[in-house]
């Protein structure tokens, strides 16, 4: 299983009725502040989304709902990985993606051994007030061989500008957020991304 170089983020299904169409392969829904019922409702219609559009789904956070609706790919942070019954994860087939910051973090992570590991912020984010503000691209290589075959994710402050770099300078996959969805032309901005990402 290979996964896509291009990872959009997304907060609501909405985003991909509207970008899958053009060719998305990996996805994440990433909702935060909702009802379980809500992001229930969000996690059944992007699997039939991901389905039609043959694209990879990845719920980010809501582990119990991810088991409960048959997912087969979740992401989860440190903080997630605290409360979050692996075994139960595991024991239902899910595929993992995890969060690294620093050394700590990768060491405990890949003693799950996860289906891919993210590194962040690469750029700084204006996302989400965070704790690290640049990693950097020479961390990105030294993530990339400390993490050996395991896909590396670049995550924070992604443009399609940025990826080329990122790419060389070792990760496998890249991640965005903002890039896109504040962008004054999401279609276009995607299409882009997905040129440099071929
Ligand atoms: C691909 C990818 N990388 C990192 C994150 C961040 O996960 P986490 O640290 O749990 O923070 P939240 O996204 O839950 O705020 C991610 N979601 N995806
Ligand atoms: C959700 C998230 N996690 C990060 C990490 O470093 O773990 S950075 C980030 C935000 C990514 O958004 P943007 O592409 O807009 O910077
Ligand atoms: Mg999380």
């Amino acid at each position: 299983m290979s996964l896509h170089k291009f990872y959009p983020i997304f907060d609501d299904v909405n985003w991909l009725k509207r970008m899958l169409p053009l060719g998305i392969k990996l996805v994440q829904l990433r909702i935060k502040d909702a009802t379980e019922d809500h992001v229930r409702a969000q996690i059944a219609e992007g699997q039939a989304l991901c389905r039609e559009y043959g694209c990879v789904l990845v719920i980010n956070d809501y582990w119990q709902a991810a088991i409960d609706l048959g997912c087969e790919w979740l992401h989860l942070g440190q903080e997630d990985l605290d409360d979050a019954d692996l075994k139960a994860i595991r024991a239902a087939g899910i595929k993992l993606g995890v969060s690294t910051h620093d050394d700590d973090e990768l060491e405990r992570v890949l003693a799950f051994a996860p289906e891919y590991v993210a590194l962040g912020p690469v750029y700084p984010t204006i996302l989400k007030k965070m704790k690290w503000h640049q990693q950097g691209l020479p961390r990105v290589t030294e993530w990339k061989a400390r993490v050996g075959d395991v896909p590396l994710v670049g995550i924070g402050g992604m443009s399609v500008d940025r990826a080329p770099g990122v790419f060389e300078a070792g990760a496998d996959i890249v991640a965005a957020v903002t890039d896109i969805t504040l962008n004054d032309d999401p279609e276009d901005r995607v299409r882009q991304w997905l040129e440099v990402c071929k």
